[in-house]
C-alpha cells in the first residue's frame, strides 16, 4: 500500500492564491518524481481552466457526478472521470454543478465524509492528492478537511489575515475533534508578495511573528509576478511557461520545503 498524503488547499478568502498554488505545488511534486491527483473542489471550476480545460461546464464526468455517483450507490468510472495534463498530473475537474452540492447532500448519512469516501480508492495510486476548496467554509470545505490528512492555508502578503485565520483555525479544529482527528497543519504559504513595498515586507514579518510559532510558515514566499497568472490563461504551469521566471523558482522552491517535511505540528498545537 502507497502511503499516500492528501492535501487540502484551503483558505475562505477569494483571490489569495489557493489555485494557483496548488497547480503549481502539484506540478513540482511531478516534476520530482510523485505521482500527483488534484481534485479540483472549486465550483468555479478556475484549476480545470488553468490545466486547459477551458469549457469546463461541457464536460460528461466530474468531480460533481462522482459525489452523485456514490450519492446514488454507482460505482464511480475512475477511467472515464480522470484527466490527464500533459505535464504528467491527473486532475479530477470540476465545474459549476458542483455549486448545488450542499443542497443534495442533505439526506445523505455522513455527509461530511462524501469526498474522503469517493477519493479513498486513490489513495492506492498516488503519492500525493490536492484538493482545491472553495473560498468559503461550507460543507465543500468541510467534506476537502474531512478527506485530508493536511491543510495548506496560501494567505496573501496585502493585509493581516488575522481574524479570518482565526475562523479557518476554528474550522480545522472542529473537523479535527468530530470527523478527522488525524489532520494537520502543513503550514502557511505566503502569496502574491510585492517584494519592494515597505507594507508587504512589514505583513511578512508580522505574520512570522503571529502564526509562526504555532504554525509552520514555509520561507518560501511566492512573488506577485503577471508570467503566474499568464501560465494560467496559457493551460500549463508556471515551469512550462516560464520556467526562469521568479515565480517558478518561488514554487520549485516550496514544492522541496513541502517534501522536505520537518515535524509537522499537532493538533493540539495549533489553535491560537
Ligand atoms: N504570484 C502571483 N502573481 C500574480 N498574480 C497571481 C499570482 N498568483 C495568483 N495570481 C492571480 O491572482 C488571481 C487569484 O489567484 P487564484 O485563482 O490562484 O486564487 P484563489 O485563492 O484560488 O481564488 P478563489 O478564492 O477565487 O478560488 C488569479 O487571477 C491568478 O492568476
Amino acid at each position: 500500500m502507497r502511503k499516500c498524503k492528501v492535501i487540502a488547499v484551503t483558505n475562505q478568502k477569494g483571490g489569495v492564491g489557493k489555485t494557483t498554488t496548488t497547480e503549481n505545488v502539484a506540478i513540482g511534486l511531478v516534476r520530482q518524481g510523485f505521482d500527483v491527483l488534484i481534485v479540483d473542489f472549486d465550483p468555479q471550476g478556475d484549476l480545470t481552466s488553468c490545466l486547459g480545460w477551458k469549457n469546463n461546464d461541457a464536460l460528461e464526468h466530474s468531480v460533481s457526478s462522482m459525489l452523485d455517483d456514490y450519492i446514488n450507490d454507482n460505482d464511480i468510472d475512475y477511467d472515464s472521470l480522470i484527466l490527464h495534463h500533459e505535464e504528467d498530473v491527473d486532475l479530477i475537474p470540476a465545474n459549476i454543478e458542483l455549486a448545488d452540492f450542499e443542497m443534495r447532500l442533505v439526506s445523505v448519512i455522513n455527509r461530511e465524509q462524501t469526498l474522503s469516501n469517493c477519493i479513498e480508492p486513490l489513495r492506492d495510486k498516488y503519492d500525493y492528492i490536492f484538493i482545491d476548496c472553495p473560498p468559503s467554509l461550507g460543507m465543500l470545505t468541510v467534506n476537502a478537511l474531512s478527506a485530508a490528512d493536511e491543510v495548506l492555508i496560501p494567505v496573501q502578503t496585502q493585509y493581516l489575515p488575522a481574524k479570518g485565520m482565526t475562523k479557518l483555525l476554528q474550522t480545522v479544529n472542529k473537523v479535527q475533534r468530530k470527523i478527522n482527528s488525524n489532520l494537520k497543519i502543513t503550514g502557511i504559504v505566503m502569496t502574491l508578495a510585492d517584494l519592494n513595498t515597505n507594507i508587504t515586507k512589514s505583513t511578512i514579518d508580522t505574520i512570522r511573528e503571529s502564526f509562526g510559532k504555532n504554525i509552520r510558515v514555509f520561507d518560501t514566499i511566492i512573488p506577485k509576478a503577471t508570467k503566474a497568472s499568464e501560465a494560467s490563461i496559457s493551460g500549463k504551469s508556471i515551469y512550462a511557461y516560464a520556467k526562469d521566471s521568479k515565480v517558478a523558482v518561488a514554487y520549485d522552491n516550496l514544492t522541496k520545503e513541502l517534501v522536505k517535511n520537518p515535524k509537522i505540528r499537532q493538533k493540539d498545537e495549533i489553535s491560537l
